[in-house]
């Protein structure tokens, strides 16, 4: 078989170290083509624009992209005409047509005691909230006049239905179905193409809405009770770094961003470039590596590697590894090394 060929995209931040550790585990596991270019802040300050055409030509073409993550002060800006790295991450998602991100949330039995969450809540937790990535209030038009700024937030029915369906067909029992339909009204046609699509195709699923607020609530209070939380783009994006904390760390949180079959998927963690540990050596590659393990399943087809490299992982995390933000010390290198001694 062909060489799959990998476009790594280390961006910003601990971007570089941990995409470092997520090269060396693929190494280990396979022969691989990898191409790499800058993204974010570093493409902006080597090119003006965080996301260049070729780079994005060069995403088009591979099997699979691995992204570690863009961003920093250094771009934080308020003039809207600068280019922010954050844009660059948006409009790949958006080239690519990446509507659906999966960010699984699986509390380790080795790291149950490292959530701030107390141990009988976490334990037995097993849920995968399905994000809309490519609609909403991120891609709706913005502006500022004078006085005033707007966002709009926008759904069709089109992309509501793509997205219900993912969930549903990832769900083992149940969704539920996140929106604030008492307020807004891209809520209420959310509610009504969800409440559709689950009655006429998958009338065997339970299906609940919720509202977000009530939702963030839940996750702490009682997270057991979510198998697959179905979400639009901005609930999704908070409600995951808030569920990221029943594992222990935003640091263990990996993320599938696919869209049509047979078009590259990109991977990459949840979190972001975490400026204020970077260039220290101490960010948490677990969850880069987890995202190379969703890569290895749903972008490479590539089952057995998948389930060696979560394998091991978790046999790493029994045997006692612990980055700093799970309560340990263990630098960046020294996990990597961990988990690349049980492959
Ligand atoms: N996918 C992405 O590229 C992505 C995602 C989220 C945020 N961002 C960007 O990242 C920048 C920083 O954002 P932020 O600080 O709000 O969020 P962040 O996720 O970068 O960091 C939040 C906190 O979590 C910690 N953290 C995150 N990842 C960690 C890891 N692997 N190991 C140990 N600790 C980790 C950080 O040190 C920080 O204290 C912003 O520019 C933001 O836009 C990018
Ligand atoms: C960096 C930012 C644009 C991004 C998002 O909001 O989608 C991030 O927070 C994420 O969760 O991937
Ligand atoms: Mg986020």
């Amino acid at each position: 078989m062909a060489k799959r060929r990998i476009v790594l995209l280390p961006g910003d931040g601990i971007g570089p170290e941990i995409m470092a550790s997520a090269r060396a585990v693929l190494e280990r596991l396979g022969e691989f083509e990898f191409e790499e270019h800058l993204v974010g802040g570093a493409s902006i300050d080597r090119y003006g624009t965080p996301l260049t055409d070729q780079t994005l030509a060069a995403c088009k073409r591979a099997d699979a992209v691995l992204l570690a993550a863009v961003g920093g002060p250094k771009w934080d800006t308020t003039d809207p005409q600068a280019p922010r790295p954050e844009q660059g991450l948006l409009r790949l998602r958006r080239e690519l047509g990446l509507f659906a991100n999966l960010r699984p949330v699986r509390p380790l039995p080795a790291l149950l005691d490292a959530s701030p969450l107390k141990r009988e809540v976490v334990e037995g937790c097993d849920l995968l909230v399905v994000r809309e990535l490519t609609g909403g209030i991120y891609f709706g038009e913005r502006g500022r006049e004078g006085e005033r700024a707007y966002d709009t937030c926008v759904y069709t029915v089109g992309e509501i239905e793509r997205i219900a369906r993912v969930a549903f067909r990832s769900a083992r029992r149940r969704v539920t179905s996140i929106d604030k339909a008492n307020v807004l009204e891209t809520s209420r046609l959310w509610r009504e193409v969800v409440e559709r699509v689950g009655r006429q195709e998958f009338p065997h699923l339970e299906l609940e809405h919720m509202l977000v607020d009530n939702a963030a609530m839940q996750l702490v209070a009682n997270p057991r009770q979510f198998d697959v939380i179905l979400a639009e783009n901005m609930f999704g994006d908070i409600l995951s770094d808030e569920a990221a904390m029943l594992t222990g760390s935003l640091g263990m949180l990996p993320s599938a961003s696919l869209g049509e079959p047979g078009k590259p998927g990109l991977f990459e963690p949840v979190h972001g470039s975490a400026p204020d540990i970077a260039g220290q050596g101490i960010a948490n590659p677990l969850a880069m590596l987890g995202s190379v393990v969703l890569m290895l399943r749903h972008g490479l087809a590539m089952a057995d590697q998948a389930a060696r490299l979560q394998s091991a992982i978790e046999r790493a995390l029994e045997e006692g590894l612990r980055t700093r933000d799970l309560g340990g010390s263990a630098t960046t290198e020294e996990a990597t090394r961990a988990v690349l001694a049980h492959l």
